[in-house]
């Protein structure tokens, strides 16, 4: 491995770490390390340990409450509890920076450079489902696994957006608590984990990315609240996308003070005294860059990381989330976002999701979809009374897709009408976004909060992220299987299972027919639809073990 290291990186590290030069290069001949992080929406440590046969040999973390090493040979992506999002498996060191953040449930919380997830779904298990998660990446294709990552770790309270820094802070401006600026970087830090980094060092030149970073702190900064926070980290060892930028926030930005992060857990101090002289601060200002963090993988285990915790002067708003129910009330109809909040620029595929869109609430249709909803005038509430099995088809004429959200939602979860958030509908999908968002006109969204249905076929069919959102318990119907059962394997690649009815576990007052909630070991992995001793396969293509 050392002789693929660029030369002009080795000459630079051992400018950097003198004596500790010979030590820094003996890491890269060491194995590297692999880790995995517990889903706390879903459980904590010790319950995955009772769960999971292979999980005695997981030690923790140190620096990350819900982090474990696993051994290489363990492959924990292909088990049955990855696909019910039981964990991320995510590299330790990068899971430092959201410990940093100190994030409460309540906070609205930005993550600005958020693909492929990790980090994100870090942040809203901290968030516990209270409070807001705004997750963006500026690169399209990213967003994807963003969006998927979010879905599959069960978040109900995330917006997924695909924009640039300087779109959202006229949006955002100083609305957030927290916001972690996982920033690109020319990824030093990663090159024993990720041989291919070292090919794309030259192309992401240490230059190029520090002004991408200058950037795209300066619109953190004017995101944030008074009082609050941001982390900047890297996975890069480079002072100028380092210390070096510290330095610059700092000397722009006199309302920012760097927090000192004790330095425990083998972490290094950052050092003051590569901040560069480019730039005029006072002393004091500068020692603060000590109170940095390197992550040196000759000290810890875990790879190469920088990480910095800037606070905003002021007072803190600690400001919690108006989290009750807006949607259970009848209160909110699809006339209630109008055409400004709906999907907006023509740019914008992801958001332009189906072909329908939502007209002053009214869903135009062709005629024949409208045909397909019977002419069913019986109240929301008797129809939703009556509406918990399978043989419920029916939704007024007119119906649009947050009406037809309303009359079906009780069939698929109990509680779900009084879930908090708002209903929007974009196309012919709903989704529940966390209260008191601002408009997101104009901007790219992918997922407008969490997307729990569309409507199709004169009905509402239950989304995937709506069953990985859920537990057990809520769910009208359900079927468990362990973990080392055929039919979860089988039911993971996409079949039908035959099943006993008694199998399917029905709440009071529900036909067994209709809408299964498939769980492994307790914890939900898709749906299914039952009837006559068989559940059909309802999992999405994109969602199926390989
Ligand atoms: C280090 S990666 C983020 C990793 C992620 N935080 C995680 O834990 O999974 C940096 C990300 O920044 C994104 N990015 C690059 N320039 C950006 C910009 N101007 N605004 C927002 N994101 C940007 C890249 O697409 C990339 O996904």
């Amino acid at each position: 491995m050392i002789g693929n290291l660029p030369r002009k990186f080795i000459e630079k590290m051992e400018k950097l770490l003198g004596t500790e030069f010979d030590n820094f290069m003996s890491s890269y001949d060491a194995p590297r390390v692999y880790g995995l992080r517990i889903n706390r929406l879903k459980l904590n440590v010790q319950q995955w340990k009772e769960l999971s046969s292979k999980s005695g040999e997981a030690r923790p973390v140190p620096w990350a409450e819900d982090g474990l090493y696993y051994n290489e040979g363990e492959r924990p992506g292909k088990h049955p509890h990855y696909h019910a999002g039981l964990y991320y498996i995510q590299e330790p060191s990068a899971m430092a920076p959201v410990e940093l953040l100190d994030v409460q449930p309540g906070h609205r919380v930005l993550d600005l450079c958020a693909a492929p997830g990790g980090k994100s779904t870090q942040i809203a298990a901290k968030l516990q489902g209270s409070g807001v998660l705004v997750t963006n990446d500026n690169a399209k294709e990213r967003t994807k696994a963003l969006a998927k990552n979010i879905e599959l770790a069960g978040v109900r309270n995330a917006v997924v957006l695909n924009e640039e820094p300087a779109a959202l802070a006229p949006v955002f401006t100083e609305w957030f608590d927290r916001i972690l600026v996982d920033a690109p970087c020319s990824g030093e830090g990663m090159f024993r984990k990720d041989e291919t980094m070292i090919a794309d060092w030259e192309k992401h030149s240490v230059e190029r990315c520090s002004v991408m970073q200058r950037d795209i702190l300066n619109h953190a900064a004017a995101m944030l609240s008074p009082g609050g926070l941001i982390v900047y980290s890297t996975c890069t060892f480079s002072p100028e996308e380092n210390e070096q930028q510290i330095a610059a926030f700092l000397a722009q930005h006199e309302d920012f003070i760097v927090e000192a992060v004790p330095h425990r857990f083998g972490w290094a101090a950052g050092r003051a005294d590569l901040a560069g002289e480019n730039v005029q601060l006072d002393a004091k200002r500068q020692q603060s860059i000590n109170g940095t963090l390197r992550l040196w993988p000759h000290r810890i285990e875990g790879e190469g990381h920088y990480a910095a915790v800037l606070k905003r002067a002021g007072k803190t708003l600690t400001i919690t989330v108006n989290n009750k129910a807006d949607n259970g009330e009848g209160k909110v109809s699809g006339a209630d976002f109008p055409e400004a909040h709906l999907p907006i620029r023509s740019k914008t595929k992801a958001v332009n999701e189906g072909t329908n869109r939502l007209r002053g609430g009214i869903l135009k249709r062709n005629g024949d979809n409208r045909e397909k909803y019977s002419n069913d005038r019986r109240s929301s509430k008797q129809q939703a009374a009556g509406g918990r099995d399978s043989s419920f088809r029916s939704a007024p004429e007119d119906a649009n897709p947050i009406e037809l959200w309303r009359l079906s939602a009780e069939q698929f979860a109990s509680g779900a009408l009084n879930w908090p958030g708002k209903l929007i509908a974009y196309g012919s999908r709903v989704y529940i976004q966390p209260a008191d968002m601002p408009p997101l006109d104009g901007l790219r969204v992918v997922r407008a909060g969490w997307y729990v249905g569309e409507a199709g076929r004169g009905r509402m069919e239950p989304s995937h992220p709506l069953a990985m959102g859920l537990t057990r318990g809520e769910a009208i119907r359900s079927v468990n299987w362990s973990s080392a059962e055929t039919q979860t394997l089988r039911f993971l690649k996409g079949e039908t299972i035959f099943v006993e009815e008694s199998e399917i576990i029905v709440q009071e007052g529900a036909t067994n027919k209709g809408y299964v909630l498939v769980c492994t070991d307790g914890y939900p992995i898709g749906w299914g639809k039952y009837a006559g001793g068989m559940i059909k396969n309802e999992l999405p293509a994109g969602w199926r073990w390989m």
